[in-house]
C-alpha cells in the first residue's frame, strides 16, 4: 500500500511526529513545521483550536476545506495530507511550502517583473482550471493565501472558502432542470469569480496594489462595482499585461477572459515560464 494512501486513512496521533518550530500563526491557531517520524517526510503541521473554532463557528467549513483540500492533487495546489484531533485541538498535516509566504515576498519586492508575474498568473490559472474541473471554486485568491515550494512553484493554500458547486447545484432543490436562466446562471457564475479574483491579484503583483484599493470600505465597493480600474503611469507595465487585466475585470461575469483563453494570451505566452517556475 503506498505511502500516501496509508496517510489518508491511518489514525495519526501527535506522537508519529517530531514537532518543530512554529512557521507562524493561522488563523485559529499556529503552523508548526514537523518530521513525521516513520517516513522522515517534513510537512507544515496546523494546530487549531476547538474552542476558537465553536466560536466563530466555522467547524462547517474546516471540515469542506479538508474534504475538498484532501482530495485535490495538482502542483500549484497545497497537499492536505489527513487531519487528527484530541481533546482541544484539530490539527492539520500540510504540506511544507518550503520558501514561505508569497505575500512577504510582494511586500518585501514591493511589486514582480512582468515575467515573474505571469509566470505566476500562468500556474495558477492551471490549478485553477484543475479545481473548476471538479466543480470546487477556490473563492479566496489572494496573496495571503499564496506560498512557495522549494522550486519557487506557487502554491494555492486555505481552501476555507472554497465550495463545491455539485453540492450547491444538489442544494438548489434536486433536479437542475427547473431552474430559470439566471439561477443556473449563478451556478456558472462562481467559477468565474476566481477569473476575476486572478484578474485583481494579476494587477496587484504588477503595481503592488489591488487596483480598486481606497480609504474606505464604501468607496473601494463603488470603485469594484463600477469596475473603476486606472493603470497608474509607474511603475511602467505593457499593453498586454493591461489588456489582459481589463479583459478578467468585466462585470459581467460570462464575458471574463476564460481561464484557457488567459494561457493563449500574448503576455502570457511571450512572458510565462512554462514549467510554472520563476527563475529569476
Ligand atoms: C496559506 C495560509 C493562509 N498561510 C499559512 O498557513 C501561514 C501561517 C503560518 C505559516 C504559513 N503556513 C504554511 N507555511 C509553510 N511554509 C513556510 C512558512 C513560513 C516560512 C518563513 O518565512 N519563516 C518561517 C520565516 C523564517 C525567518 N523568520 C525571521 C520569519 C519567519 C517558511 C516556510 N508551509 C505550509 C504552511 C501551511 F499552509 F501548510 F500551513
Amino acid at each position: 500500500q503506498n505511502a500516501v494512501s496509508e496517510a489518508a486513512q491511518k489514525r495519526w496521533t501527535t506522537s508519529d511526529f517530531d514537532v518543530g518550530k512554529p512557521l507562524g500563526r493561522g488563523k485559529f491557531g499556529h503552523v508548526y513545521i514537523a518530521r513525521e517520524i516513520r517516513s522522515n517526510h517534513i510537512v507544515a503541521l496546523k494546530v487549531l483550536f476547538k474552542t476558537q473554532l465553536h466560536q466563530s463557528q466555522v467547524e462547517h467549513q474546516l471540515r469542506r476545506e479538508v474534504e475538498i483540500q484532501s482530495h485535490l492533487r495538482h502542483p500549484n495546489i497545497l497537499r492536505l495530507y489527513g487531519y487528527f484531533y484530541d481533546q482541544k485541538r484539530v490539527y492539520l498535516i500540510l504540506e511544507y511550502a518550503a520558501r514561505g509566504e508569497l505575500y512577504k515576498e510582494l511586500q518585501k519586492c514591493k511589486y514582480f517583473s512582468e515575467r515573474r508575474a505571469a509566470t505566476y498568473v500562468a500556474s495558477l490559472a492551471r490549478a485553477l482550471i484543475y479545481c473548476h474541473g471538479k466543480h470546487v471554486i477556490h473563492r479566496d485568491i489572494k496573496p495571503e493565501n499564496l506560498l512557495i515550494g522549494a522550486q519557487g512553484e506557487l502554491k494555492i493554500a486555505d481552501f476555507g472558502w472554497s465550495v463545491h458547486t455539485f453540492n450547491r447545484r444538489r442544494t438548489m432543490c434536486g433536479t437542475l432542470d427547473y431552474l430559470p436562466p439566471e439561477m443556473v446562471k449563478s451556478v456558472e457564475h462562481d467559477a468565474s469569480v476566481d477569473i476575476w479574483s486572478l484578474g485583481i491579484l494579476c494587477y496587484e503583483f504588477l503595481y503592488g496594489v489591488p487596483p480598486f484599493e481606497a480609504r474606505e470600505h464604501s468607496e473601494t465597493y463603488k470603485r469594484i462595482v463600477q469596475v473603476d480600474l486606472k493603470f497608474p503611469p509607474k511603475p511602467i507595465v505593457s499593453s498586454y499585461a493591461k489588456d489582459m487585466i481589463s479583459q478578467m475585470l468585466v462585470k459581467e461575469s460570462t464575458q471574463r477572459l476564460a481561464l484557457h483563453k488567459l494561457l493563449e494570451h500574448p503576455w502570457i505566452v511571450q512572458n510565462a515560464d512554462p514549467s510554472g517556475i520563476y527563475r529569476g
